[in-house]
């Protein structure tokens, strides 16, 4: 097995997403809690780019206890002079200098000839190996740097005492197959490629970062650099919980083992999601809120039967509870029937079935059926097989000025049906007149209220009314809940209706 290092940038790239912004105390909770999570080195900072960023390089290098921390200069010396500083209360500091290499930055950007970057390389390194042991090099935007060229930076680097080489995709603009190829290039052409550490450092542009950086480790890369949640500049890092979950779980394909303390993933994403406002998307892979959840109803069924079916990270393994199976219009009744279960019911098959029925037809009108809903169900279902009186369908119609009408059928216990129709002066009205008629009563609504059985623009309603008998005052009570309001509102009369004749 060999062992690959993780070098942490998410206080550094990380901090360069647009709009975020850590301060001293919020970057070293977080560095803590990478050094908790298994990270060998933290790129704690870009010391020479503001006070705030060298006092939280210090601060960090005095916070940590085993983890390597790192601080970013640029090819110059009072960047490299102000790293030391802010490093050297590091039990054990690295600086990481970089220069780009490729054509377009060098003539655009340093307008610098590649005679003078190499120059430059030299001197630098030379002088970051005089105040440092650990030494990175990255040439950036390395990948869309001429080949040649870019073995004679990294060469020229090396000999001026690199111990590391980072290997930036600074555009996100290269593939598995063409990174792969550029380490192995590398390790083919660089003198004391197996004396150095080499590094992957990619950008999510074109959504292949987590990819690319295991296509380096297949081909020689011994580190990778990332970030958690694969934050950075653009469209991101590496996210290092990715790659550091993809080398365990396929242990067996790329030999290969790390320090990440995987029970501590959830805890470590979590808090920089919180610290960074960067709020991680659902079907984020690792770490987001669907990666344990399984909604289909042959998916809930395997993994029922046996988690593996489906369920490639056990998801306590990266510090979540449990997985979830969710339920909604593709879910099936193994899923529903454990849930209920769950929730202590204990129905018999033929109620059970009558449930399931009606768990689809509101999964149907609801994204995701809830346990609040699934009580109401139910409750409503117990409910209604003891009303002497059900609703079978109701229709409604604007007739003029205001008035509406109503065209209601129930049926009985015994199985006759009865349709009838009247107006009203709104539709619950109208309904409730339509009701009146078919049962023959004169009965006083006394209250009406309604509350929907849980939260959102799909929340089902729950309708209670009161009516009394006009004759003996007493008081009857009816719920109705339906996603309808209008439905909820006409089975709870129903109800009371029924209590009333009884
Ligand atoms: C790929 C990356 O992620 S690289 C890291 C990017 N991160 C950041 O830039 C965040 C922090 N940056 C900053 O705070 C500022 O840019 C500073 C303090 C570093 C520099 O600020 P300023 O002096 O105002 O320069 P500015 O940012 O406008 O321009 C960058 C200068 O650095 C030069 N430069 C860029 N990279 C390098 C390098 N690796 N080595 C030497 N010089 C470099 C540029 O050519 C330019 O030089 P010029 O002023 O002679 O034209
Ligand atoms: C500083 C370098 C390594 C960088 O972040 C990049 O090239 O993306
Ligand atoms: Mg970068």
């Amino acid at each position: 097995m060999k062992k690959i290092q993780f070098f942490d940038t998410t206080l550094r790239d990380g901090e360069q997403t647009p709009g975020v912004n850590f301060n001293t105390e919020e970057k070293v909770q977080i560095a803590k809690q990478l050094e908790a999570y298994g990270i060998d080195v933290i790129e704690a900072g870009f010391p020479i780019s503001s006070p705030g960023d060298f006092e939280a390089v210090r601060a960090i290098a005095g916070a940590v206890s085993h983890m390597t921390v790192a601080g970013l200069a640029r090819c110059r010396k009072e960047d490299i002079d102000r790293a030391h500083e802010a490093l050297k209360d590091a039990a054990d500091p690295q600086i990481h200098v970089f220069l780009a290499t490729s054509d377009i930055h060098m003539k655009y950007k340093l307008k610098m000839t590649p005679e003078e970057v190499l120059a430059s390389i030299k001197e630098h390194v030379a002088y970051a190996r005089s105040k440092f042991e650990k030494v990175q090099f990255s040439p950036e935007d390395a990948t869309r740097t001429n080949k040649d060229f870019l073995v004679k930076a990294v060469q020229t680097a090396i000999d001026a005492g690199a111990t590391i080489i980072n290997i930036p995709d600074t555009v996100g603009y290269t593939n598995p197959t063409e990174y792969g190829a550029l380490f192995r290039h590398l390790r083919e052409n660089i003198a004391n490629f197996a004396d150095v550490t080499f590094s992957s450092h990619c950008h999510d542009d074109l959504g292949m970062a987590t990819a690319n950086a295991l296509a380096a480790i297949e081909n020689g890369a011994t580190r990778v650099e990332g970030t958690m949640n694969g934050i950075g500049e653009r469209a991101g890092n590496t996210a290092i919980e990715e790659v550091a979950i993809a080398l365990h779980i396929r242990k067996d394909f790329y030999q290969a083992e790390s320090s990440i303390v995987f029970n501590q993933t959830k805890r470590t994403s979590d808090l920089v999601s919180r610290l960074s406002g960067v709020s991680i998307p659902r079907n984020k892979a690792v770490i987001g809120a669907n990666a344990y959840a399984h909604e289909s109803g042959i998916h809930q069924d395997g993994v029922l039967k046996n988690p593996d079916t489906y369920e490639i990270i056990t998801p306590s393994l990266v510090g979540v509870d449990s997985n979830s199976l969710p339920l909604g219009k593709l879910s099936g009744k193994h899923a529903f029937a454990t849930r209920v279960a769950e929730l202590g019911y204990d129905l018999a098959a033929d109620e059970m079935n009558d449930a399931f029925k009606r768990f689809k037809v509101l999964a149907d009108k609801k994204k995701q059926v809830t346990v609040d809903d699934l009580h109401a169900l139910i409750a409503g279902q117990t409910q209604e097989k003891k009303d002497h009186y059900l609703l079978e369908n109701l229709q409604l119609q604007y007739v003029s000025s205001g008035r509406q009408g109503a065209i209601v059928c129930i049926s009985d216990k015994e199985g006759n049906t009865y349709t009838d129709s009247a107006v009203g002066a709104g539709s619950i009205q109208s309904i409730y007149n339509t009701i009146d008629r078919i049962l023959q009563q004169e009965i006083i609504l006394s209250d009406y209220r309604i509350k929907s059985v849980t939260g959102g623009e799909d929340a089902q309603a729950e309708v209670h009314v009161v009516v009394k008998h006009p004759e003996t005052g007493r008081k009857y009570n009816g719920v109705g809940i339906d996603f309808d309001v209008l439905q909820a509102s006409a089975k709870a009369y129903l109800q009371a209706s029924s209590a009333l004749q009884r």
